[in-house]
């Protein structure tokens, strides 16, 4: 008997299976490394929002290859300026650019220092500057220009510092929580934007009805979507000026029906028991009130703690008679009925947050404000030893405010209440007008969709290696069906 055998076929067979799994090594190696998001290159730009109140440095980061894609930049860092707003600095502009100095260092710090050429740097001023500029312009002229000196002495790309309109401020806003929330890629629906400042508040949304006046109507292409938003921004009804406003219309009516000596202000949006002594320019030194000469310059500030009676205060700063258009808001400011779901952030969070009201019906939030209201001002500041006294005494009012604005004012009702997200960040960036002030400024959200690949990265990486798998185990069972039908063919031979 001969027993036949090719002495070349099982080392030829082993060869050739080990190059290919090697290949399919090879290549799976060379498409993961080659497709693999480049982590480590980012790029960055700098926002800092000069608010009323004080100003905050915002630094964003994405990854260099995906600038076009939504919510592919995240805040990195944030820096909050020591000191009030820049609008402060009116008697001393030059202390508004140094102010940032603290702040614009800690900016170099967090940025690698071979992007700093390439970082752009933004300043956006909001309602504090607009009111500035009302009263005095050329002081704002100068705190801007301080800042501007400021700014450009940091090794990044200076590129202007600007007083923004309300427009932009509402418009802004909204494009950030729609940005962040992916919104507008999406045919879903967007999320309105509520934002509540010390000077100003804004409201944008996609309305359902026709914008009957032009000022609050802005269009926008993004993605390859059109979108037609109502905004529109309320100067003196941040929550600052409101309580001006309020306290102002509380001391004219105070006086009028009691010139006695020492006056006293009874407010029943403070706490009982709260006893301030201010002075009567403290109140009235803003352009958003008529200016109110009196000879005796200071009173008493003391609070009643009564919910209701608070409100029934805070009505009277909102003109909601006269309405030259279909339907308005107030002050005959057109508004189209709110309309979807909406985030509400900046002072809307820090009060309702503060007061645990951001998940409550609007009757339940109305219980528990008027209790906290009532609740002794001695008991308050008990509870709340590290808080500082300034934004304690003034929660109950902030927060009567709020709902009024809301209910009275925006008209949401007890349904469309639950519509209301009360947010701070969305992921790892706060909701504000500064990102979106800075996606439209470098161009980050284009007015067409980009080209998309095939599937997702992890998508493609997944589909390579299940496919090489599968290659690789038919050639095994390629292999193994070929050694045993060798084998029996040698059987039979023998
Ligand atoms: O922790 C907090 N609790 C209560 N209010 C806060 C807190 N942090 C900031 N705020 C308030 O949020 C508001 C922010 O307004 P901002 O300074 O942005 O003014 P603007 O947007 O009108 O220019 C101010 O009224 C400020 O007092
Ligand atoms: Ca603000």
């Amino acid at each position: 008997m001969v027993k036949v055998k090719n002495p070349w076929h099982r080392p030829v067979v082993i060869f050739l299976a080990a190059v290919i799994i090697v290949g399919i090594i090879i290549m799976v190696a060379i498409s993961v490394i080659q497709n693999k998001p480049l982590h480590q290159k980012c790029k960055y730009g700098i926002v800092l929002d000069a608010g009323s109140s004080h100003t905050s440095v915002f630094i964003y980061e994405w990854p260099a290859e995906k600038e076009n894609n939504t919510g592919m930049v995240r805040q990195k860092h944030t820096c909050n300026v020591q000191g009030k707003g820049i609008s402060s600095y009116s008697a001393n502009p030059q202390g508004a650019g140094a102010s940032l100095q603290l702040c614009m260092e800690e900016a170099k710090q967090k940025i690698p220092a071979h992007r700093h050429p390439e970082t752009p740097v933004y300043l956006g001023a909001t309602a504090g500057m607009r009111l500035l500029r009302m009263e005095n312009e050329e002081a704002s002229d100068k705190v801007l220009d301080s800042v501007a000196h400021s700014l450009k002495s940091y090794p990044f790309s200076y590129q202007g510092a600007r007083i923004i309109s309300g427009q932009e401020e509402g418009a802004f806003g909204w494009i950030t929580v729609n940005y962040l929330s992916k919104n507008l890629r999406k045919p879903t629906g967007t999320l309105g934007a509520l934002d509540l400042g010390g000077a100003s508040t804004q409201i944008t949304f996609v309305p359902q009805q026709n914008i009957e006046s032009y000022d609050n109507s802005i269009d926008f292409r993004l993605y390859g979507n059109d979108y037609h938003l109502y905004t529109h921004s309320f100067l003196c009804y941040g929550k600052d000026q409101a309580l001006k406003l309020s306290m102002g219309k509380k001391l004219e009516s105070t006086l009028k029906a009691d010139k006695t000596d020492p006056i006293e202000l009874r407010d029943p949006c403070f706490h009982p028991g709260y006893n301030f002594t201010r002075t009567v320019p403290n109140v009235f030194n803003t352009p958003c009130m008529r200016e109110m000469k009196l000879a005796n310059e200071t009173f008493f500030h003391v609070g009643l703690g009564n919910w209701s009676q608070c409100q029934q205060s805070i009505r009277k700063v909102f003109n909601t008679i006269d309405c030259p258009y279909s339907r308005c808001s107030f002050n005959g400011v057109f508004q189209p009925s709110v309309y979807g779901d909406f985030g509400a952030f900046s002072a809307f969070f820090f009060v309702m947050d503060f007061l645990n009201l951001t998940s409550d019906t609007l009757a339940t939030t109305k219980q528990k404000l008027a209790a906290y209201c009532s609740t002794p001002w001695k008991k308050i500041v008990e509870n709340h030893p590290n808080i500082k006294e300034k934004y304690l005494s003034e929660y109950c009012f902030s927060a009567t405010y709020i709902l009024t604005l809301l209910e009275d004012g925006y008209k949401f009702t007890s349904n469309s209440w639950k519509d209301i997200r009360f947010i701070m960040k969305i992921g790892d960036s706060d909701a504000g007008w500064t990102l979106g002030y800075m996606l439209n400024l470098t161009n980050m959200i284009p007015a067409e969709a980009p080209d998309t690949p095939l599937m997702p990265y992890e998508g493609y990486v997944t589909f390579m290696f299940l496919f090489s798998l599968l290659i690789l185990v038919l050639l095994l069972l390629v292999y193994f069906y070929f050694r045993r039908s060798t084998r029996t063919a040698q059987k039979d031979i023998i």
